[in-house]
């Protein structure tokens, strides 16, 4: 039985797993990840941590202080050149973020055909992998919270109270907004249908072929997604959890 462990620059995501299964996610503000992992080790015995960050080193070390001081094993993951039939199109393999490596990694357990990963977090990321396991490079953009946030902070009037500003299911993006809320949420949404549009355009000329690879969503704001991009994705809550999971060593 091992913990899996994924710091994001917002939050961490926790996890169980036994074999191929994961079980009692959890996503924590990184104030109370050590607590979490605390509870969930005085409930499961044998455990092992393995955990990958792209956040402050801090972390990392009080999760090995941690784990030292209950005696149980402690493993994090970094960017590798390559690892379990992926290869690494970075030319400076430990540049690329684990998480990207990892949701790739989680992607290509389920699917050996091309395939695109977009992670929607804090940054928005598109990573394509080809046939045969080789990533071709992909894109990091700010994420739905970072846009918003860049956006009011740099405007005098557009944000207000009151105002709803992310993108829903409505596909604001197919016509113009005529309140600040509408123009913003459409924005927000038709920068994601952009996104995905290039991604796959970009995907197909890359890999020279008229067949769009298989397109996996994560990331904590993945269900915000207009739903004419959810429906022609595959969701993955616990992609990134997933690759790490080709990590245990039991
Ligand atoms: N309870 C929550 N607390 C904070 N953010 C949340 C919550 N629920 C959903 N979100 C959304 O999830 C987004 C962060 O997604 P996620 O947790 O995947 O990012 P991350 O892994 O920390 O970031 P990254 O990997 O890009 O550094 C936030 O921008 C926010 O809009
Ligand atoms: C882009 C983020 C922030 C997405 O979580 C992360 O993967 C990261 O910090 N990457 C390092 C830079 C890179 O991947 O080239
Ligand atoms: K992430």
């Amino acid at each position: 039985m091992s913990i899996l462990i994924d710091v994001g620059n917002t939050r961490a995501k926790v996890c169980v797993s036994v074999g191929r299964e994961l079980f009692a996610h959890k996503a924590v503000c990184h104030k109370d990840l050590i607590d979490t992992v605390n509870d969930l080790v005085s409930h499961h015995n044998e455990t092992e941590l393995l955990m990958a960050s792209v956040a402050a080193a801090p972390l990392s070390d009080e999760l090995l202080s941690f784990s030292e001081s209950k005696g149980i094993k402690y493993q994090e993951v970094k960017t590798p050149p390559h690892a379990f039939g992926l290869i690494n199109a970075y030319r400076q393999y430990g540049n690329l973020g684990v998480d990207r490596w990892l949701a790739m990694l989680g992607a290509r357990v389920e699917c050996r055909a091309p395939l695109i990963v977009i992670d929607v977090g804090t940054a928005i990321t598109v990573d394509l992998v080809d046939e045969f396991g080789q990533h071709k490079g992909g894109w990091i953009t700010p994420g739905l919270k970072t846009m918003r946030e860049a956006l009011f902070g740099n405007t005098q009037k557009v944000a207000g109270p009151g105002q709803s500003n992310t993108p829903g299911s409505d596909d604001l993006s197919a016509r113009f907004g005529i309140t600040t809320a509408d123009c913003v949420s459409g924005g927000l949404q038709a920068v994601l249908i952009g996104v995905f549009q290039q991604a796959k355009d970009t995907a197909r000329r890359t890999l020279k072929t008229n067949t769009a690879p298989k397109l996996f969503v994560t990331g904590g704001d993945a269900t915000k997604l207009p739903d004419c991009l959810l429906s022609e994705s595959e969701y993955r809550p616990d992609l990134v959890l997933q690759g790490l999971n080709s990590y245990r060593s039991e």
